[in-house]
């Protein structure tokens, strides 16, 4: 069975996609991958994947939901689609906060002031993105989920196109998961695709910092944040109760599962991270270098044998290394010839990415 995950920004998407990375390395499985990242804003298009010997298995990489192209790589019948969504109050400080959006709009790095100076007047800022060179990141600053889900902003002041959007969703999707519900969600994903408790084993990837967060909002900004992202809440309402009717179906036994998942979660970090402070389990930036793998693994693990050390290196594994190690697998499976012309498109891609990179950080220092 094929899984193909949509995943949406800052909804605990690197930890399940670790947790999708880990289960099809093991199998030798195959992956959707892009030459560097799928093209998001753009909708999903085959054309910007790397190629094909085969069918693939699963495509678990961020990308903007389109029902075509992806039901064509992972026919419906014989897949299962599954997304992640969060409570959009705490989707929103993220996103701000992580993208550092404050110091975008000239507000300084304060996580609490600059969202509730945005959210004064939230639309004057629309045109700091439509002047930048980097018109991608307008995404972030509303309805992100809805977003990454395929509905263009264009309709999200349109209860009725939103509403009808959401139903769309329900039937395109077999399962969509609450960030909030973390390990509820786990649980029903491994019954969906008939999984073991191990294949679904995790450590919590991309966190901040607590100095990074603005916790304790208001109930007024708490509000605003609402009313800025109406479309994000009518999304994550509907689902938010349909994931609890899944789960009551399931019956007693979902229970069961659940506290047999926890109990050996917790054996696995113990073993794994016994002496690690949560410091040094968190990600300042999920796209920074191994630095944090090597250095948490050699020092914890020596005594164990090599699956297990291998597991606790994987748990932990940054999105961007596992990315590149299964590219490299990836093209070693691949014709001579398709490969190279595959590898120079990704050196080319990535060269370009970095210029653009550049660019946009020296121009996104100024208010
Ligand atoms: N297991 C689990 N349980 C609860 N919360 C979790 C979990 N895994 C990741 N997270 C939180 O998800 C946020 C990062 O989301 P993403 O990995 O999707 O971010 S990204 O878009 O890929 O950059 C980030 O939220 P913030 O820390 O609030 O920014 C993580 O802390």
């Amino acid at each position: 069975m094929s899984s193909m995950s949509s995943h949406c920004h800052k909804t605990g998407s690197s930890t399940v996609t670790n947790i999708l990375f880990r289960y099809g390395d093991k199998r030798i499985l195959t992956f959707v991958l892009g030459h560097h990242h799928l093209g998001w804003p753009s909708r999903f298009l085959a054309s910007r994947t790397l190629s094909l010997s085969r069918q693939p298995n699963i495509l678990c990489s961020h990308t903007r939901f389109k029902k075509k192209p992806m039901n064509w790589l992972f026919p419906p019948e014989s897949s299962k689609y599954v997304t992640i969504l969060r409570n959009p109050v705490d989707h929103f400080e993220s996103t701000f906060n992580y993208y550092q959006l404050g110091r975008t709009f000239g507000f300084g790095t304060d996580p609490v002031n600059s969202l509730e100076n945005f959210l004064d007047r939230p639309l004057s800022f629309f045109n700091i993105f439509n002047n930048s060179y980097d018109k991608n990141r307008i995404s972030f600053i509303r309805n992100l989920m809805t977003f990454d889900l395929g509905l263009s902003h264009r309709y999200f002041q349109n209860y009725t196109a939103v509403k009808n959007y959401i139903k769309f969703l329900n039937k395109e999707f077999d399962l969509v998961m609450i960030m909030d519900y973390f390990d509820e969600s786990l649980v029903l994903l491994k019954r969906l695709l008939c999984w073991e408790i191990d294949d679904i084993l995790y450590v919590k990837l991309n966190e901040r910092k607590d100095n990074e967060k603005a916790t304790r909002l208001s109930g007024s900004v708490q509000d605003n944040i609402r009313r800025w992202n109406k479309a994000d809440v009518l999304l994550f309402n509907y689902f938010n109760a349909t994931f609890w009717k899944k789960v009551e179906k399931k019956g007693s036994g979902f229970y069961e599962d659940l506290s047999a998942f926890r109990e050996r979660r917790l054996k696995i970090q113990k073993l794994c991270f016994e002496s690690r402070t949560k410091i040094e389990l968190i990600w300042g930036n999920k796209y920074s270098s191994s630095y944090r793998e090597s250095t948490v693994c050699d020092s914890t693990t020596n005594n164990l044998n090599s699956s297990a050390k291998m597991l606790c290196k994987n748990l932990i594994k940054s999105e961007d290394s596992y990315l590149d190690e299964l590219r490299e697998k990836h093209l070693a499976e691949l014709a001579p010839e398709i490969a190279e012309q595959t590898r120079l498109m990704t050196k080319l891609v990535g060269m370009s990415q970095k210029i653009w990179g550049t660019v946009f950080s020296q121009n996104s220092a100024l208010p």
